[in-house]
């Protein structure tokens, strides 16, 4: 049985006084069984911990070494060092502002393993791609680079996050959405075995609300939601982690 997951990336948004807004969040992660995780910018992630020591606490990135002459990086055992559980792992925004590729994100997978954390591996496909029927391709190229060996269900969980739906109120049909979920866990049980396979949790990412989680968390092989803007507010993401509760059920 995998436990829902409602995640929070809180991307390059927030200060001290946004922390104010974990308390109604702790507050529904005790009322239900998911499991509830905010990545907030790294400045806060220590003091968001202590906020809120119901809520697993991330990072949003890390360097693929352990320590060294990278300036203004962060090494994965300085995010668990800072309270950091997980670890967002090649989101399309550092994919894409950042330059980075598979080898890069496998790399930061070891090293967030290394350091006891969580990685939650992110991969899509831009809109053409879509278009040019390169989904299930794109998405199985970028499991088979991102993911290194070894994963399993305690230490990885992929996030699907269509490109085209990120920031932009577009959201894929529910029968899209599934078709890429049961794609990622078919592929999954076939690298790493069935039991691996089945224990590895898939989060949905992308423009989701209050108003379709609930829809969205009834798809096949969905177990939660990786959220961006929703997730700033408590107002905004309690919502969607009560949705989750409820689909626990
Ligand atoms: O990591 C989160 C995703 O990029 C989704 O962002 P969004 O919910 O603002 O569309």
């Amino acid at each position: 049985m995998r436990r829902k997951l409602a995640a929070g990336n809180w991307k390059m948004n927030g200060t001290t006084a946004d922390l104010a807004e974990l308390s109604a969040m702790a507050d529904a992660a005790v009322r239900g069984d998911a499991e509830v995780l905010i990545c907030p910018p790294a400045t806060l992630i220590s003091a968001a911990k202590s906020a809120a020591t119901e809520i697993a606490i991330g990072g949003q990135d890390c360097h693929a070494q352990s320590a060294g002459a990278h300036t203004g990086d962060l090494a994965a055992g300085m995010l668990s060092d800072a309270g950091a559980s997980h670890v967002i792992l090649g989101h399309s925004e550092r994919r894409a502002d950042h330059d980075e590729h598979d080898d890069d994100v496998r790399a930061k997978c070891r090293a967030a393993w290394d350091a006891g954390l969580v990685a939650v591996v992110c991969v899509g496909e831009t809109l053409a791609e879509r278009e040019a029927q390169n989904t299930l391709d794109i998405i199985g190229g970028q499991m088979a680079g991102s993911i290194p060996d070894g994963a399993t269900g305690h230490n990885t969980v992929i996030a699907y996050e269509p490109v085209w739906a990120i920031g932009t109120g577009k959201v894929p049909t529910t029968d899209q959405i599934g078709d890429v979920h049961d794609f990622i866990r078919a592929r999954l049980e076939r690298r790493f075995g069935a039991g691996v396979g089945r224990s590895v949790r898939l989060l949905y990412g992308g423009s989701v609300k209050a108003g379709n989680a609930a829809d969205i968390f009834a798809v096949s092989n969905v177990d939660g939601a990786l959220v961006g803007g929703a997730s700033l507010k408590a107002a905004d993401f309690v919502p969607i982690i009560e949705a989750l509760n409820a689909s626990s059920t």
